[in-house]
């Protein structure tokens, strides 16, 4: 009995991504089928190359395959093509190259939201995606100091735009290359509305799957700005552990949604000290909090980072702790949220997209 190419897809469509609860036939995800006898060939290509599911998805795609009555054998190329969330068209016409827009935001300062931001954006920079992080805290922008860039300074190619800078394969823009640290302290409403328009608009991001803003924290100009501008794909609520942080996200998460943002899930930073010299933990902003807020709200939980003094030094001397001790528990926190966050961004863009499904010929 010889096998068909309507045989493999019929077998890829029981497979399905446990993230975009969709098969993977129907998600656009199975390419280039080629049968040659009882030999089959096929692409599959997730939606992130920073996929929390891979090694499931793979786990079952072969077994599937093994299943196809007459197929002795197979060879899957597995790739990522990153897709637009938001009606299938990219961070609108203002950043037409940009796929994908994620902002990091927080009810109050001091959360460890830009540490958050930048080790998001470098791993997920780190699997291969194309990323951009642009630093929008005009009250207190530290991703300057936190990617090493410090007094460097972006360049004009052409007197109108900016080209980004670049450091641990991202392209870097932020208010405090711009302006001395304090003067952006007193920017309200137009002033705000005017620098930030530029950092989005005048910058020569080039095609970006991802764009990490980093947003002010707990003020709801600059979230307002960004949603009657661009199409954000969602927002990252950073807090800590206790009661007060909690409260600010619950303010948060009411901004955002008055904003039509969707909230792609919460991050739990300084979550808990595990004593190196022991091991012992100690919980001391309490623990626990940002996932029971996220299951209030029915939100996703992105993950918890620990509080430790790699991360507070990393953040100091320009090398985030996914790259500078990129095998530590915390730096591989990180990348489990950012693993969790490209595949909530997945789920946005399955949300609202039509999607390529392969036919059998
Ligand atoms: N998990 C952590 N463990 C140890 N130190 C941390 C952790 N997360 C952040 N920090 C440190 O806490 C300080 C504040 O972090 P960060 O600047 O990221 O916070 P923020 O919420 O962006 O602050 P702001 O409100 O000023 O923008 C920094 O010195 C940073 O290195």
């Amino acid at each position: 009995m010889s096998v068909t190419q309507a045989d493999i897809l019929a077998a890829m469509s029981k497979v399905m991504d446990p993230e975009l609860h969709i098969d993977l036939v129907k998600a656009g995800m199975v390419k280039d089928i080629h049968v040659s006898g009882d030999t089959a060939k096929l692409k599959i290509e997730l939606t992130t190359p920073a996929c929390p599911m891979k090694g499931k998805i793979q786990a079952d795609s072969e077994a599937a395959l093994k299943a196809v009555p007459g197929l002795k054998s197979f060879d899957i190329e597995w790739g990522a093509r990153v897709r637009p969330a938001g009606g299938g068209m990219p961070a609108g016409a203002l950043l037409p190259q940009v796929k994908n827009i994620i902002l990091v935001g927080a009810g109050k300062g001091g959360v460890g939201k830009s540490t958050v931001a930048l080790n998001l954006a470098t791993a997920l920079a780190q699997h291969g995606a194309k990323v951009g992080l642009l630093d929008a805290d005009f009250y207190g922008p530290s991703v300057p100091l936190m990617t090493g860039l410090g007094d460097k300074r972006p360049v004009s190619p052409d007197g109108k735009s900016l080209n980004p800078l670049e450091a641990h394969g991202l392209k870097v823009m932020s208010i405090g290359f711009l302006v001395e640290a304090d003067q952006a302290l007193i920017w309200r409403g137009p002033m705000l509305h005017g620098a930030l328009m530029q950092l989005v608009r005048d910058v020569n991001w080039g095609e970006l799957d991802y764009l990490v803003l980093d947003l002010p924290p707990g003020t709801g100009d600059v979230a307002l700005t960004l949603s009657q501008s661009v199409r954000a794909a969602g927002a990252v609520l950073v807090t800590t552990p206790q009661d007060v942080a909690l409260a600010d996200v619950v303010r948060a998460k009411q901004m955002f949604d008055k904003v039509h943002i969707p909230v792609l899930g919460i991050v739990e930073n300084m979550s808990q000290f595990v004593c190196p010299n022991c091991s012992h933990t100690t919980a001391i902003f309490n623990h626990g909090g940002g996932r029971k807020a996220a299951q209030m709200f029915g939100i996703p939980f992105l993950g918890e980072i620990p509080l430790d003094l790699k991360v507070r030094e990393s953040g100091d001397s320009g090398v985030p702790v996914v790259v500078g001790a990129k095998d530590s528990p915390e730096a591989k926190a990180f990348q489990e949220v950012a693993r969790n966050v490209a595949g909530r961004v997945s789920a946005q863009s399955i949300k609202s997209v039509p999607l390529p499904v392969m036919q059998a010929r």
